[in-house]
């Protein structure tokens, strides 16, 4: 495609020097660019890449879309906004590849994970060939590669998206994070369904206060059915108990299904039995009444069940075709995940990373436990400091024992993380151990017959990032060997 005709997208913009030149490709990263290529400069929260536009010239880019001008002799395209005109020209340059796709777009606090592996497998089993976009991985088909993020920028996901296309992929079911949607990464993405799980404390460090982490969240719905993309129906699937179901239901215009535990959800669970391995329920919706057992632990779980039944009868799914998937549905790696040496005790991961994923899953393990329960848990350095405190009471409540430690501390002195949380639990016993193994050992170590414990934060992680490193960890193996050791 050429210069010209690639930039026909943008509302307006400026051009530095001249030439018409056929661009091969789009890159965003100074040593991604190969001959041909059109660079994008973006000024990030780390680095300014107008300062590499130059690298980028000498690597071959044809092209250079920046915001201000660069000191370089090729055609330099000067918009307001590169981060905003990336996801328009690569939504134009890859044709428009979600738009080829039944979309699927999971937000919400926690479950976007589980309930997207959830809704995948429905639509697998169904015949389908799809394409997963999130936390653990992208996966084509069957073939996997590893995710930095857990929603790409504009271009990676647009790059994805033609991928998928290529390979016959039909269906792409993506976790939108907050961060994404604010940042523009989904924006000409078209979905069809878009799933809302719920809505709590988290990632205040990034977003101002509640009231703007669930404007961003709003976005994903009130995007869904705009006039200029393809003309079928659009769904919003909302959970009907969270406090701000409202809100995202009166921000779009496309069909709402509801879900939840409430008699006024069009998808919904009457006579909830939880049970360690299990969860029955009869499952309530607009197509009758159907028994259904759940392979997964955790009211939670049933909530991302419903969201994933509900997204597959807005896709055309009939609901009895749903409740076979799930019932031999697979859980996801570190959500709820046993490790089991054949010790006397329980050892649980699990990825419960904010306040009310932790008091959700201790809630669960308070309901099968019948010894005591001891927590390993930490929280994040570089990342929301105001749940610190609130995760580590929590602990403590629901909890019989805690021990405070490190999961990600990044560029923070783990012991200030650690002093952050400790303000929460004043008068409580609990223990502070900066090292992650040593922690995870003195809490086996303490586990007597009968009792579980729950090593919370990290779950699928198989690193820890300590300053700038990333070092091998993985709680899982960690546990395991100290278990085999015992
Ligand atoms: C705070 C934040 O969201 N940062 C995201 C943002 O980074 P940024 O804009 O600051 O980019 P930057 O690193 O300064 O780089 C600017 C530009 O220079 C380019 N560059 C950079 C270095 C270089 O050597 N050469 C070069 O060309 C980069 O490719 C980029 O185009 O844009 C990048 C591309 O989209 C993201 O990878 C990056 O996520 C960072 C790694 C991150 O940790 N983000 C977290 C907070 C996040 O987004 N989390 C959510 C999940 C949250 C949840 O699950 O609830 C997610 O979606 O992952
Ligand atoms: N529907 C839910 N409601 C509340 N907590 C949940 C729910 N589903 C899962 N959890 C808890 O949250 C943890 C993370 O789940 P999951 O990975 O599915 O969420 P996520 O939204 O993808 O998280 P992330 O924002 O890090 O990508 C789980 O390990 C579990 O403890
Ligand atoms: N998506 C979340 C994951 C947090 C996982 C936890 N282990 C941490 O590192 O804080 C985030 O990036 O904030
Ligand atoms: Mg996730």
């Amino acid at each position: 495609m050429r210069l010209h005709a690639l930039l026909e997208v943008l509302p307006f913009y400026k051009v530095q020097g001249e030439g018409n030149p056929a661009i091969s490709n789009i890159a965003n990263h100074h040593k991604k660019v190969k001959n041909g290529d059109l660079f994008i400069c973006i000024k990030g929260l780390e680095v300014d890449s107008h300062s590499l536009a130059h690298i980028a010239e000498k690597n071959g880019a044809a092209a250079i879309l920046a915001e201000r001008k660069v000191d370089v002799t090729i055609p330099v395209i000067i918009v307001p906004d590169t981060k905003k005109a990336m996801a328009v020209l690569s939504d134009h340059f890859y044709e428009q590849p979600s738009h080829q796709l039944l979309l699927v777009g999971v937000t919400g606090t926690n479950g976007k994970t589980t309930t997207t592996h959830l809704i995948d497998q429905v639509f697998t089993s169904n015949g389908m060939k799809t394409g997963l976009i999130g936390t653990m991985h992208i996966k084509a088909g069957d073939e996997l590669e590893v995710s930095h993020n857990t929603t790409p920028d504009s271009l990676t996901l647009q790059q994805t998206f033609r991928r998928f296309c290529r390979k016959g992929v039909t269906s792409a079911i993506m976790e939108v994070s907050s961060h994404a949607l604010d940042q523009g990464r989904v924006h000409g993405c078209d979905y069809d369904i878009a799933v809302f799980t719920n809505l709590s404390q988290d990632h205040l460090d990034y977003h101002r206060s509640m009231e703007e982490y669930r404007n961003a969240k709003g976005l994903l719905f009130s995007q869904l059915g705009n006039t200029y993309y393809k003309k079928t129906p659009k769904y919003a699937i909302i959970n009907k108990d969270d406090d701000a179901a409202d809100y995202f239901i009166k921000s779009t215009a496309a069909h709402v299904f509801t879900y939840g535990l409430s008699e006024k959800a069009d998808f919904r669970a009457r006579d909830l039995q939880l049970n360690p391995s299990e969860s029955s329920f009869t499952l309530i919706s607009p197509f009758g009444e159907k028994e259904m057992v759940l392979s997964l632990a955790g009211k939670f779980n049933v909530y991302n069940a419903l969201a994933a039944i509900a997204a597959a009868a807005a896709a055309g799914i009939p609901v009895e075709q749903s409740v076979k998937s799930l019932e031999n549905a697979q859980g996801v790696r570190g959500r709820f995940e046993a490790v089991s040496e054949g010790q006397p005790f329980s050892v649980i991961i699990d990825y419960a990373h904010t306040p009310d994923g932790l008091k959700n899953v201790l809630e669960t393990i308070q309901s099968i436990a019948d010894g005591k329960i001891i927590v390993v848990v930490g929280c994040g350095g570089d990342r929301d400091k105001i749940k610190r405190p609130i995760m580590a009471e929590i602990a403590c409540e629901y909890g019989d024992f805690a021990i405070f430690t490190s999961d990600n501390p990044r560029t923070e002195n783990p012991i200030d993380i650690l002093k952050d949380m400790e303000a929460g639990v004043v008068g409580k016993e609990y223990k502070l151990i900066a090292d992650r193994k040593d922690a995870i050992k003195a809490a086996i170590l303490q586990a007597k017959e009968g009792d579980i414990v729950l090593i919370a934060g990290k779950g699928h992680e198989t690193y820890q990032i300590i300053g700038n490193d990333v070092c091998d960890f993985d709680d899982r193996e960690v546990a395991r060997q100290i278990i085999r050791e015992l």
